[in-house]
């Protein structure tokens, strides 16, 4: 699904746009109906059409068909854990400077939204190595992952388990967990010097506690932290503004480097705050 073009086929995921700009999503059936309020939608309407065509149901509404994105798929695909919104996963995969042919640790999997954006990035000379504690999220990332694709990437594996059990030089790691001062040294024994690690945490109180326990783990470079914020705006006429509705808040990302072993990292001077 990820990679298909052409005409649509059957089997194909599609997203129907209506006029007030809502999203559904089919699975092209040859000879089945999408129905909706405003009338069904006969499947082979859309079989063998252009992507970017509009096809109009019984009821007379017209439908605007696309296959989604990546970023349209993370969205609505089903899911155990909160999923990392796409412009997150944007941020990630830029400062964490995720390459073609990196191989890359995350944890955890949830339910595999980020995966696939890592595994895009990574591309067939990469690889993706997940961890996951829960099985019913893992079920859920296995599912997904497996969807998009189409199948199960081959240089992707994912195991039930605590990150803090893997062995193995990798690139980059990525944490999305609740406790990931708690498997600092085990990645800092997995990543190669210079290689990046990116955290992901939705509190201020993660992201003290994170950032405290990197600079005292010495491994490290002196993180850098920001929130992800990005603002969408209504442009129509000369009506230009920011949109009424946004995501407010999704979570803050830290990104600090691997230095090489017995290397004491510069820190700078730091005042005692004032109460
Ligand atoms: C918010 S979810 C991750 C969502 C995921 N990044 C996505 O985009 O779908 C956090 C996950 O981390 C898992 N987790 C927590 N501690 C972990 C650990 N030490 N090792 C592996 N997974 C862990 C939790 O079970 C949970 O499913």
């Amino acid at each position: 699904m990820s990679t298909a073009s052409g005409p649509f086929q059957p089997g194909d995921r599609v997203q129907l746009t209506d006029p007030k700009g809502r999203h559904y999503t089919i699975v092209l059936e040859p000879g089945k109906e999408y129905h909706t309020h405003r009338g069904a939608l006969p499947h082979d309407k859309l079989i063998g059409q252009p992507e970017g065509s509009v096809v109009v149901s019984v009821g007379g509404t017209s439908f605007l068909a696309l296959r989604p994105l990546l970023s349209d798929y993370v969205l609505s695909m089903p899911r155990g854990a909160q999923v990392i919104y796409p412009k997150d996963a944007a941020q990630i995969v830029m400062y964490g400077d995720v390459f073609p042919g990196a191989r890359v640790l995350e944890a955890g999997a949830g339910s595999g939204a980020l995966t696939c954006s890592l595994l895009r990035a990574v591309g067939e000379k990469g690889s993706v190595t997940s961890y996951e504690v829960r099985q019913d999220h893992a079920d859920h990332a296995i599912r997904n992952v497996e969807q998009f694709f189409g199948e199960r990437p081959g240089n992707w594996s994912l195991t039930v388990g605590d990150v803090a059990g893997h062995e193995g030089e990798v690139d980059r790691v990525v944490l999305d967990m609740l406790a990931p001062w708690d498997v600092l040294p085990a990645v800092s024994r997995s990543l190669i010097p210079g290689g990046v690690l990116v955290v992901y945490v939705a509190t201020t109180t993660q992201l003290s506690k994170v950032t405290e326990a990197i600079r005292e783990q010495q491994h490290w470079t002196e993180p850098h932290a920001w929130e992800t914020l990005v603002r969408p705006w209504h442009v129509v006429g000369l009506a230009v503004r920011p949109e009424h509705r946004m995501i407010g808040h999704t979570a803050f990302l830290l990104t600090t480097r691997r230095l090489a072993d017995g290397v004491t990292p510069p820190r700078p001077q730091r005042r005692p705050s004032k109460g």
